[in-house]
């Protein structure tokens, strides 16, 4: 068992892996992705939540045959695909739907997680989960990594990249964790107030900690 000694180790409860386990976080448009794929350039194993929800509510899929069952056939498209603004306005202001939303699509997407960390071979594992907190998965991880933004420069991203208007994007910073909680609970953090070199700087120099880390931890298991 590697990962034991050190500070993050508190956090191994319900899941037990010999990789050492990085839970990417932060709020929207915060640069998650772009951190991602900075340490997977590097050599890091990364899964995305996000990916694979997508991947789960592609036609045919039995996600979405049960999503259509409870939210209703006019979700699906004539294509087979599902409206995801649709579904989202549905659930952002009803937190029982919310609820039942999750109930379909977080135990296959936590099932689907385990099975491609299974198959990793990297040096450290990075799970992006952009709701980490609000859905308690930091118990699954050894450390959680935040990628912090100053709410001015996210609403500015958030617009720029995805049209909504800056009332839904305030509305979805508000159902989120606070940054400050995010930031209280994070164990290591990159400050994405700056521009994307500066980002891809802090990226390079987190990558380096974590193959200690898991050299550390790899050291551990021998002796
Ligand atoms: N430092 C930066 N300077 C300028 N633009 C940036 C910077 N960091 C990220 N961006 C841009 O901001 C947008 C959001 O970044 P990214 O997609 O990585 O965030 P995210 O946290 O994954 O977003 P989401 O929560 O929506 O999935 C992207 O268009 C990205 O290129």
């Amino acid at each position: 068992m590697g990962f034991l000694l050190n500070a993050s180790a508190r956090r191994r409860t319900d899941s037990d892996h010999e990789m050492l386990l990085i839970g990417l976080t932060g709020g929207i448009g915060s640069g998650k992705s772009t951190v991602a794929d900075a340490l997977a350039a590097r050599g890091a194993g990364v899964i995305d939540t996000d990916v694979i929800a997508r991947e789960l509510t592609e036609p045919e899929q039995p996600a979405l045959a049960e999503i259509a069952a409870t939210f209703g056939a006019d979700l699906i498209g004539p294509d087979g695909r599902l409206d995801r603004d649709a579904l989202r306005m549905q659930v952002f202001s009803d937190p029982d739907a919310r609820t039942r939303l999750e109930g379909i699509l977080h135990p296959r997407i936590k099932d689907r997680m385990l099975e491609r960390l299974a198959a990793l071979d990297a040096p450290y594992a990075v799970l992006v989960i952009p709701l980490l907190f609000e859905t308690n998965q930091h118990t699954l991880v050894d450390r959680v990594l935040v990628v912090d933004i100053p709410e001015g420069a996210q609403r500015e991203r958030v617009r720029r990249r995805s049209g909504l208007t800056l009332g839904e994007i305030d509305r979805i910073v508000a159902s989120q964790i606070s940054r400050e909680e995010r930031l209280a609970l994070a164990d290591d953090i990159l400050d994405n107030s700056g521009d994307l070199p500066a980002l891809l700087a802090q990226a390079e120099r987190i990558h380096l900690k974590y193959i200690d880390l898991a050299e550390d931890g790899k050291d551990r298991e021998v002796r």
